[in-house]
């Protein structure tokens, strides 16, 4: 099967400098559950550590190098991870498009990471307009999974379960009564639920809750690898930044963490950087 001209090619000499920060084969293909899946959190900031020149605001920062990077990344895991506030910004498409997957020059869904919304609350109006319905009806990406606190009613679930996508409740098992009366999810939690629905490697994208949740004390030893884009632009105040709370120690401020195994890599204009938390 030819790969369509929108496919993306990312070189094997770069590709090398990426893999030991990602999940690791024998992981993937053993069928032994464990009680994580490998977490890597990768997204691109500007110069001023920004995500998005808004909340709500799609901003693209990747070049066109970095872009086929990240693609590369997608499918090297078995989900791609994002909060709601980014599902309704983007209406993003969350399928690889890196030639040789499925759908791009690939067989069935070969090499397609599985979608995954963290919506508590059900405020995501999917509808047969989203991007990853459309995909997953084209046969050029798997279905989303929906990870939830509600109910989410009747349309909803049988537009998602049409195309091969679920709700995944998450339910009072993971932090008893008190985390089921709030709309918060603990991350240990949902990463114990992905690990029993199969998910060995998944891929946190963001957007700035869900970075800066993972990036505080509580939640930063959850995160096996970092790897991010930099790119030559400052965004300007009021953007949605990157600043995770600095973790308090003997009375005093320290810094809120730290990467090792530090790996800097230019691709096109952009730098970008992968690392390990210590
Ligand atoms: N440059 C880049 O690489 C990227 C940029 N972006 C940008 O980021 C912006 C969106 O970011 P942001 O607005 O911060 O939204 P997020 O995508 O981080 O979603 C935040 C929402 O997700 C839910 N959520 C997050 N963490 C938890 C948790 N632990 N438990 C329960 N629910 C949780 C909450 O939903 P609720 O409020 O319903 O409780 C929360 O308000 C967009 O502009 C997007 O374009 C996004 C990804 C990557
Ligand atoms: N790597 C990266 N660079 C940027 O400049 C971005 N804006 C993002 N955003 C993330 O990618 C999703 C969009 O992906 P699709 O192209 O629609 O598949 C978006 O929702 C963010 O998660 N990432």
């Amino acid at each position: 099967m030819a790969a369509p001209r929108e496919a993306l090619y990312f070189p094997a000499s770069q590709r090398q400098q990426l893999d030991s920060y990602l999940p690791s084969p024998s992981i993937t293909s053993t069928s032994s559950v464990s009680s994580k899946p490998h977490v890597t959190l990768t997204f691109a900031t500007s110069l001023d550590s920004q995500l998005a020149l808004a909340p709500g605001v799609q901003t693209a920062l990747s070049g066109p190098e970095s872009k086929a990077m990240t693609h590369y990344l997608r499918s090297k895991h078995d989900a791609i991870l994002i909060g709601v506030g980014t599902a309704i910004a983007d209406n993003p498409s969350l399928n690889c498009r890196i030639e040789g997957v499925g759908g791009y020059g690939g067989e069935g869904l070969y090499g397609q990471p599985r979608p995954i919304v963290l919506d508590p609350k059900g405020r995501w109006e999917i509808s047969a307009e989203s991007k990853v319905v459309k995909l997953a009806r084209e046969g050029k990406g798997k279905a989303p999974w929906i990870i939830t606190k509600t109910d989410v009613g009747e349309q909803k679930r049988s537009l998602l379960e049409s195309v091969g996508g679920k709700f995944l409740r998450y339910g009072d098992s993971f932090g008893g009564v008190e985390a089921s009366l709030s709309a918060r999810m603990e991350w240990r939690g949902m990463l114990q639920l992905l690990s029993r629905e199969g998910i060995q490697g998944v891929m946190i994208e963001g957007g700035g809750v869900v970075i800066n949740d993972l990036l505080s004390a509580d939640n930063l030893e959850l995160v096996d690898s970092v790897i991010l884009t930099i790119a030559p632009t400052w965004l300007g105040r009021g953007g949605v930044q990157v600043c995770p709370e600095q973790r308090q120690g003997l009375g005093r401020s320290l810094p809120a963490g730290r990467l090792k195994d530090v790996n800097w890599m230019p691709l096109g204009e952009d730098v970008v950087l992968c690392g390990r938390p210590q």
